[in-house]
């Protein structure tokens, strides 16, 4: 891994505003060559224990700073993320296997949720209300909730943390990151910056550590932990929501997805395949918005399959650091074993391989389209999490946006028409809390993110990011 700042390859726990070196280690490895890159500092349910109580004292000076100066030092971050974006870039492809030029979209995406809250920051606008009796005054204030808990994937393991931080830290509240245990080394890259932006000791602590449960046991159920805040699966996200429920912990969940993707035979099928293209591939298909299922109107169906096979075939599959690679590896054994199920389901089903199907070598696998996939195929109940891309034919409107809402999913919905009622008919029919009409690609900071559903609770960037990290306080004045 090539750096020019080697600094940014930080291995060790960031609790209090020290640098800890743990005895306990765990490896993480590049999925692409299963080499092992680094050894990372395995913080112990003490050192989490230890890290929220000196987030917990550190929250009460940095709520105490005005909201521009929290902007000022987040901005600061920002500039520091953008300026070292190629070797946090270079750090995300050797952990997470996403190609290069894609690992530095995702680290100026992340930081531009830092960029955004910069902003926020100074906008925690309050309310006054006329009052109810002539000697009464009513103001409504809005305060950051406390120390926040915050649990983190492997897929965009910059950017889902920064999706989080950048909020909570503008709010005034101080945070404990556990993240992926796959893809540690991004996060504690980012804390690295965040340190040199003049974050003070104890408002951002970095607990990586290899046995998930603990951690998340500690933190759902320390009460000096306000809020958890949760991007993951839907699985684990109901484990999360248990732990929490003993002290009524307030929660954000960013789960699981299994997105429509539906092309009218109105659509313009250029415009559609390369929406296709984006929603099924981007990060090698695993992503929480990828298109899980394709429905095609029976008018366009053969035409579709065709032209989305044939922009299959140009993706190249190989490491991400090597020119033009557009696909790198699924993160692991478990991962690719899941798409070889969802593959093997659907042609045991009925479904024909257009192009792709099979494995390559190590993880890496080969983008497919199949065609036939009919309706009770595994991948229209279950997330499939990789490059694999299932055509089902249907033939009306009422039909698809019946069969798009059979899921207990609802994070993201795709689809592809010009008429313009439509349009509205179909984005207001989906049950999610995304539509992307006529566009593949909906992720974006100025936009709230998030699901309905068992896809999750609470919505994340934009103006609605705030809210989740701050509390209503009304104070009603009497005797005027
Ligand atoms: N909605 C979103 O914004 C979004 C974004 C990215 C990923 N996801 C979802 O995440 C899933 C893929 O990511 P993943 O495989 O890392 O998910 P995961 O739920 O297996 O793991 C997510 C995080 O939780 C930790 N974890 C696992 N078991 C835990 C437990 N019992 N207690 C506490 N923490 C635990 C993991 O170590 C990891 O850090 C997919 O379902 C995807 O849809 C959702
Ligand atoms: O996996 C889903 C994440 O939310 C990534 S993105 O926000 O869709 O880019």
């Amino acid at each position: 891994m090539k750096l020019n700042d080697k600094s940014l390859l930080e291995t060790r726990a960031y609790i209090g505003g020290e640098w800890r070196d743990l005895d306990d280690k765990f490896d993480v490895t590049n999925p692409a060559t299963g080499e092992v890159i680094a050894s990372v500092s395995d913080c112990s349910v003490a050192d989490v224990k230890e890290a929220i109580d000196l987030a917990y004292t550190a929250q009460k000076e940095w709520a105490k700073k005005t909201g521009k100066e929290r902007a000022g030092i987040l901005r600061k971050w920002f500039d520091l993320m953008v300026e070292a974006a190629d070797d946090l870039a270079a750090i995300l492809c050797a952990e997470m296997g996403k190609p290069l030029a894609e690992s530095k979209g995702e680290i100026l995406y992340g930081a531009s949720f830092i960029e955004w809250f910069s902003e926020e920051a100074k906008r925690v606008y309050g309310d006054t209300i006329p009052g109810h009796q002539p000697d009464k005054r009513i103001i409504v204030m809005k305060q950051p909730i406390g120390v926040v808990g915050s649990i983190t994937p492997w897929n965009f393991p910059n950017a889902m943390i920064a999706r989080k931080v950048a909020p909570a830290l503008a709010a005034g509240c101080s945070f404990v990151a556990r993240p992926a245990e796959l893809t540690p080394l991004s996060a504690l890259a980012m804390t690295v910056l965040a340190e040199r932006a003049g974050i003070p000791a104890g408002v951002f602590n970095v607990v990586p550590n290899s046995k998930a449960a603990e951690a998340g046991e500690e933190l759902c159920s320390n009460p000096k932990v306000s809020k958890i805040t949760f991007t993951g699966s839907t699985r684990v996200g109901q484990i999360l929501m248990r732990q929490c429920s003993d002290g009524i912990k307030k929660m954000s969940l960013e789960l699981g997805g299994n997105a429509p993707f539906i092309v009218f035979d109105d659509a313009d099928l250029d415009a559609a395949v390369e929406g296709a293209m984006i929603a099924k591939y981007r990060n090698n298909g695993q992503t929480c918005v990828c298109a899980n299922r394709i429905y095609v109107q029976a008018g366009v169906y053969d035409a579709f399959a065709e032209k989305l096979a044939a922009a299959t075939k140009a993706l190249k599959v190989g490491n991400g650091t090597e020119d033009g690679v557009t696909t790198g590896p699924l993160i692991n054994e478990a991962a690719l074993a899941k798409v070889e199920a969802h593959l093997a389901d659907a042609k045991e089903k009925g479904a024909k391989v257009l192009t792709g199907g099979s494995r390559i070598k190590g993880t890496f696998f080969e983008p497919t389209v199949l065609t036939d996939v009919p309706i009770e195929a595994m991948v229209s109940k279950e997330e499939t999490f990789g490059p694999l891309a299932p055509l089902i034919r249907f033939e009306s409107e009422e039909e698809v946006v019946a069969l798009a809402n059979d899921s207990e999913f609802g994070l993201a919905g795709y689809f592809y028409a010009n008429d313009l009622s439509r349009v509205w008919r179909v984005a207001e029919a989906l049950e999610t809390g995304m539509v992307g009409v006529n566009t593949g690609l909906i992720s974006t900071e100025v936009a709230p993110f998030g699901g309905i559903k068992q896809s999750g609770l609470g919505r994340e960037g934009s103006k609605y990011g705030m809210d989740d990290f701050l509390e209503i306080k009304y104070v009603c004045l009497g005797g005027i």
